[in-house]
């Protein structure tokens, strides 16, 4: 498996946890976002993650940003990335398996440490269902 993850300045420590707990797992993992805590702009470091979901170059992409809104609102603009903002186990299960999302975007700032790392596990091994589900997420692409 192999996943791309990046973050802003508000997702630094937890995405030091998070590629950690990748490579002890022998997880392939691209870190594309900033090692520092020092202010930066999000989208700077979304765009590299969501390129590589979209064009396939990785199975998975993790986010992490303060609310999580703004990493999700930016790599949704890829057309193959279906980026789910999740802040419980329960609501990271939903995204995979009702929404195929390949993206998680976490909310450092809402989430514990530990709850971060259980949604990333979460996303990373709950399977798609598909049926009356691949209906939906069909539709999402615009038609203009
Ligand atoms: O919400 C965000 C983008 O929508 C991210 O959470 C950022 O981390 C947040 O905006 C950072 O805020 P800061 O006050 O500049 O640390």
């Amino acid at each position: 498996m192999k996943i791309a993850i990046g973050n802003d300045h508000a997702g630094t420590a937890y995405k030091f946890a998070v590629v950690e707990y990748l490579k002890s797992e022998g997880i392939e993992v691209t870190n594309y976002g900033t090692n520092e805590e020092s202010s930066v702009d999000y989208p700077d470091f979304v765009h590299p993650v969501a390129k590589d979901v979209d064009g396939k170059k990785v199975d998975f992409g993790i986010l992490i940003c303060g609310s999580g809104n703004g990493v999700c609102m930016t790599a949704n603009k890829y057309k193959n990335v279906r980026a789910g903002l999740c802040w419980t186990k329960e609501i990271t299960e939903l995204t995979r398996q009702h929404n195929d999302a390949n993206i998680i975007c976490i909310p450092a700032r809402f989430t514990s440490q530990p709850q971060a790392l259980e949604m990333v596990k979460t996303f990373l091994f709950t399977k798609f269902e598909a049926g009356r589900h691949l209906n939906r997420v069909n539709k999402i692409p615009m038609c203009i």
